[in-house]
Parts: structure tokens; C-alpha cells; sequence
């Protein structure tokens, strides 16, 4: 596979002194989905724009298809097509014309042929002459990404692609960004979601304060990361483990009315957990509920991004 969008030693400092980018280097395939994973203000935007030559690099060089995303920033940009996180549509305007519309900002000649290719793509065929105010949410992000693929870029960029939308939606966003790697399209997205990037990506990309931290094969990072926790209420609280469950390494609520069990999916073949069941039965503990839950980008991102004490 060859190298699509080439970043080395990319540095960016605000005008204010601050420095947002410090030394990222990142390559990206053509034909990959990549997510670029990071707490809020780790430099994820700052990274997109400068790609896409909207923010201009303090230090380091850019390539997108082999050239320099400022001396040939025309060519690079119509390479590239951004879909921003916040939906800004012309409410009235219908969703062919609001597709065809940013295919001319490029400078490209009318092809109402190609945009109802895109707009067949994204399942919006039958919205074409609907005006964008009466569509759903979701809708309206699919329209984002037709108007962000109406000039044919080969890169695609889809900043929180999903934030605020509900399960059944994502799961459709998700369907389309995996189309859209059939067809070629090389896919970069941010996203604060575990499972986004789980469903979606080849890779993985974490950045924290300016830098990269590790980029690593989704499976690969997946099988760090994701452990889950089985949460088990108890109808009587108890004040220590009884001996029974030592083996099972838990960990008691502080005000004892739950046990936590911690397990891996992904890398150990068993659970643990039918193990765990039968151990509860013999030390006599009646439960009252069971939970389950994955660890949150949140809390994978204290681990990983967290200051040595
Ligand atoms: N124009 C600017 N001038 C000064 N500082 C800026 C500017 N734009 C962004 N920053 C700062 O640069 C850092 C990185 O911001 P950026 O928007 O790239 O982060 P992000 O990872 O996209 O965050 P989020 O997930 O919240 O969108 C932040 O600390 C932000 O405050």
C-alpha cells in the first residue's frame, strides 16, 4: 500500500505562543480507515486543518498525494474532502442543490449525474428535492458527507462523525464510512467513541497535548484496551471477600453492597466469570443484579495519556 497523506515533524503555534502540534509524524495508507483518538484539545482539529491547508504549519512538512500542502495547496485541497463536526446547511435550500452548490466552490463544472451518484451512495436518492429543514439529523450528517464528496476527493475527513448521535444512527454512519472504503476512499475520523473506532477503523492513531502517542492495528490497541467490568449487587452487604472468591480477584464496593470483576474478552479465551458464579453460590452470596460495562475512551485515555506521579 502506498502512503496517501505523509505529516513529518509537524510543529503549530498559535499566534498567542501556544503550541498545539509538537513533532507529529504520521503516515497514513491509501485506503485505510484511521482514528485519530484524543481528550478534548489534544490537537485533533489543529492536525485535520493544517492537513487540509486551512492552518498553516509553524514547522515540518505535509504531503497529500505526494505534494506540499501549501505550495500546491489547490491541488491538495481538491484531493480532500472535510466533513466539520457542526451541521451548518441552508435550511431552505434542497439537498441536491446544497450538494451541487459545494461541488462548484471547487470550481468544478455542474454534474447532476455524479450527484446523484453521491446522493444514491448515502441512501438519499429519494430526499434529493426535500429541503434540507425537513430532514432528520441523521439525514442532514449524510448530506454533510455528499457535499464533502461532491468535488470526488481520494481523502476523507469526518471530524466526530457521530458525536450527539443516537446507536441505531451511528451503526448507519458507519455503514456508509465502510462503503465508502470499498470504493477507494481513504478515511480519516476523530472520534471520542471506543466502539467507533472499533467498528470502523484498520487503525488507530492516539494523541494527546500535541503529540502522538501510539498508532497502532485497531486489533492490536483493542486487545490493550478493552477490558470490562462485571458489576454484581448484593442483597446483603458484606464488610470483607469471604475466602471462597479469593481466586476470583475482586474488588468490594466501599460500602460493600457490590463485588467488581475485572476481565478481558479479547485476549484471555476464558472469562472467568461461570468460574466466578459457582464460587459466589458456595460462599452462600444471593445477588440482586449484575451489570456490565466497558471501559469508557475516557477512562482508556487516563491510562494512557496519564502523568507519571
Ligand atoms: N486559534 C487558536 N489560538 C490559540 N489556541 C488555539 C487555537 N485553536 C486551538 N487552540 C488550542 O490548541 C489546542 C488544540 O485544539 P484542537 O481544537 O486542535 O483540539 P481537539 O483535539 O480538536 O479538541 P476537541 O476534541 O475538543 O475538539 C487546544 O488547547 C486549543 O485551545
Amino acid at each position: 500500500m502506498s502512503v496517501i497523506v505523509s505529516v513529518k515533524s509537524l510543529t503549530k503555534s498559535y499566534d498567542n505562543g501556544f503550541t498545539a502540534l509538537n513533532g507529529v509524524n504520521l503516515d497514513i495508507e491509501e485506503g485505510e480507515i484511521i482514528a485519530l483518538l484524543g481528550p478534548n484539545g489534544a490537537g485533533k482539529t489543529t492536525l485535520i486543518s493544517t492537513i487540509c491547508g486551512i492552518a498553516v504549519p509553524t514547522s515540518g512538512t505535509i504531503t497529500v498525494g505526494g505534494h506540499d500542502v501549501i505550495k500546491d495547496f489547490r491541488q491538495t485541497r481538491s484531493m480532500i474532502g472535510l466533513v466539520p463536526q457542526e451541521i451548518s446547511l441552508e435550511p431552505f435550500e434542497t439537498v441536491f442543490n446544497t450538494v451541487s452548490y459545494s461541488r462548484g466552490l471547487f470550481g468544478l463544472k455542474r454534474d447532476p449525474k455524479l450527484i446523484d451518484e453521491i446522493l444514491e451512495k448515502l441512501s438519499l436518492s429519494d430526499k434529493r428535492k426535500s429541503r434540507v429543514k425537513e430532514l432528520s439529523g441523521g439525514m442532514r450528517r449524510r448530506v454533510l458527507i455528499a457535499k464533502a464528496l461532491s468535488h470526488e476527493p481520494t481523502v476523507l475527513f469526518l471530524d466526530e462523525p457521530s458525536a450527539g448521535v443516537d446507536v441505531e444512527l451511528r451503526k448507519d454512519m458507519w455503514q456508509v464510512v465502510s462503503e465508502l472504503k470499498k470504493q477507494g476512499v481513504t478515511i480519516i475520523l476523530t472520534t471520542h467513541y471506543i466502539e467507533e473506532a472499533e467498528a470502523i477503523a484498520d487503525r488507530v492513531a492516539v494523541i494527546n497535548k500535541g503529540e502522538i502517542l501510539l498508532v497502532e492495528e485497531k486489533a492490536h490497541l483493542m486487545s490493550r484496551l478493552g477490558r470490562k467490568e462485571l458489576r454484581i449487587e448484593l442483597n446483603e452487604p458484606i464488610d470483607t471477600i469471604p475466602p471462597e472468591l479469593q481466586r476470583d480477584h475482586l474488588e468490594r464496593a466501599p460500602d460493600g453492597t457490590a463485588l467488581i470483576y475485572s476481565y478481558d474478552t479479547r485476549t484471555e479465551e476464558r472469562t472467568g466469570i461461570t468460574r466466578l458464579l459457582s464460587d459466589l453460590q458456595s460462599a452462600g452470596i444471593q445477588l440482586k443484579d449484575l451489570q456490565t460495562r466497558q471501559s469508557t475512551l475516557e477512562e482508556i485515555f487516563v491510562d494512557l495519556v496519564k502523568e507519571p506521579s
